[in-house]
């Protein structure tokens, strides 16, 4: 039975394509689940893609994640900076979780330096354009071969 990868994505990532290209590029968010889902099948992989505007939808599907995941790679987008929430949702999991962000956050304003989300990652992957979600994909199939 394929392992499963969730892939949670936090507010305004439904915008992806049309939000700010020259920070996040022209790709979709349709496009980032379609790349997923291509890489995941020949690993063995399946994919549970999820986007929400909503923190508590997000921590939901966390949850959700804790009983059926082999995996958690999030974009918590803006909650990444402020949700404690969230945080505390992924300390409840114990599977693989990787951090993702479209561009450096590290680059950016001083408001988006910190993470909370990266006191629970396993990895943090951020400057890689949407490819980040393909390098996490990576990853994540080596911990979970691992494990
Ligand atoms: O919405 C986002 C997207 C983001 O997580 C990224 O993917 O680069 C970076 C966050 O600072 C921002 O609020």
């Amino acid at each position: 039975m394929a392992k499963i990868i969730y892939v949670l994505n936090g507010p305004n990532l439904n915008l992806l394509g049309k939000r700010e290209p020259e920070i996040y590029g022209a790709q979709t968010l349709d496009d980032v689940r379609a790349m997923c889902e291509a890489a995941a099948a020949p690993k063995g992989l399946e994919i549970a893609f999820h986007q929400s505007n909503a923190e508590h939808v997000l921590i939901d599907w966390i949850h959700e994640a804790r009983e059926a995941a082999a995996g958690i790679i999030i974009n918590p987008a803006a909650y990444t900076h402020t949700s404690i929430a969230i945080l505390d949702a992924l300390n409840t999991c114990t599977c693989p979780v990787i951090e993702v962000h479209v561009s450096n956050i590290h680059k950016r304003e001083s408001f988006r330096h910190h993470s909370y989300v990266s006191a629970r990652a396993d990895a943090v992957i951020a400057g890689c354009g949407v490819e980040g979600y393909l390098l996490a994909l990576q990853r994540m199939a080596t911990l979970c071969a691992d494990a």
